[in-house]
């Protein structure tokens, strides 16, 4: 592999994120559509809906199971559970990985097959072959190695080998976090990594957190406008460093569970706008 990896850091990440200016509103700033949770994992909507809501955004719409949605519902009342324009999805945390769409969730066909972008986590990587809209998959090594074997290759070879094969934007977490681009699409490939400032991070429930950061970064973004798949791994990119951030403050006073990473998101954004920018 020839690639240069660098480290996307703060200063990266904080010309990614969009302030919203005096013209703006709920819709201007971006809507975000979330299908993810199930009645065996409510959990993980709840955490994904906490990250999205703190990281900036007009919106969010909730359009998965009702389980899930009481849940948001009652942490996040600023959550809207009606149908209508959405300008970025996630789909997948906390759901069942199954090989189709499920038809009783109509959101996630829109998802799968519209034309904004949409973050496909957990659950959604069973379906990704049905995804036809720009796509961010957040796979760690044990999803990732179910959708393309590693067969030895380094980590920086699979992650790029996978998104060639699978042509979207692959996050592959750990604690040192790659993200990558085809290298066709792109007309050269885009990757970097992002190193966790903490390992205590590495507990149940921090990988829904990072899908409603990265996936609220890019409705932020798509507002009216499709980003191409270098943006969006940029996007992708400063949602991982928001992520590492936010555990970073989470954890000043000791060991944290993920509830408190994704309150965190709102601290990080503003830490990373002021340090930054310098
Ligand atoms: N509160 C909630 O609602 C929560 C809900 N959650 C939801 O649970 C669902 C299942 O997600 P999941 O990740 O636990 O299970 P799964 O996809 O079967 O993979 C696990 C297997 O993969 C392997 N493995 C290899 N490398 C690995 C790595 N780096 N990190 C982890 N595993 C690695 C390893 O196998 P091994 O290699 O050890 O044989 C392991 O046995 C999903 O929808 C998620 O959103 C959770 O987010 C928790 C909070
Ligand atoms: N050793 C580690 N140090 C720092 N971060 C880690 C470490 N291991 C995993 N992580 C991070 O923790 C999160 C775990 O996500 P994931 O495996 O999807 O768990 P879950 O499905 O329970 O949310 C990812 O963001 C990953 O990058």
């Amino acid at each position: 592999m020839t690639e240069q990896i660098r480290e996307w850091g703060a200063a990266d990440a904080a010309r990614h994120i969009r302030v919203p200016g005096p013209q703006d509103n709920k819709y201007s700033h971006g809507v975000l559509g979330v299908v993810t949770g199930s009645e065996k994992y409510p959990g993980a909507a709840v955490l994904g809906v906490e990250a999205a809501h703190r990281t900036g955004i007009g919106m969010v719409r909730f359009l998965g199971e009702k389980a899930p949605a009481g849940l948001a519902l009652a942490r996040r009342p600023e959550t809207v559970t009606v149908s209508g324009a959405v300008d970025a999805w996630i789909v997948g945390s906390g759901m069942e990985s199954t090989p189709g769409l499920n038809p009783e969730l109509p959101a996630l066909a829109h998802a799968a097959l519209g034309l904004q972008p949409v973050v496909v986590d957990a659950g959604g990587l069973g379906f990704l072959g049905h995804v036809s809209a720009p796509a961010i998959i957040t796979p760690h090594e044990g999803e990732l190695e179910r959708l393309v074997p590693r067969n030895g290759s380094t980590r920086e070879e699979w992650v790029a080998s996978a998104a060639d094969q699978l042509g979207v934007v692959v996050v592959l977490k750990g604690h040192e976090t790659l993200v990558a681009t085809p290298e066709e699409a792109t007309g050269g490939r885009f990757l970097v990594k992002v190193t966790s400032p903490t390992a205590w991070l590495a507990t149940a429930g921090t990988g829904d957190v990072l899908a409603g950061i990265i996936a609220a970064v890019v409705a932020t973004h798509s507002v009216k406008r499709v980003p191409s798949l270098h943006e969006l791994a940029e996007l992708a990119a400063t949602g991982v460093f928001l992520h590492g951030k936010a555990a970073e403050l989470a954890g000043e006073d000791g060991p944290f569970p993920a509830l408190d990473v994704a309150e965190s998101v709102g601290r990080a954004v503003a830490w990373v706008l002021s340090e930054g920018k310098h």
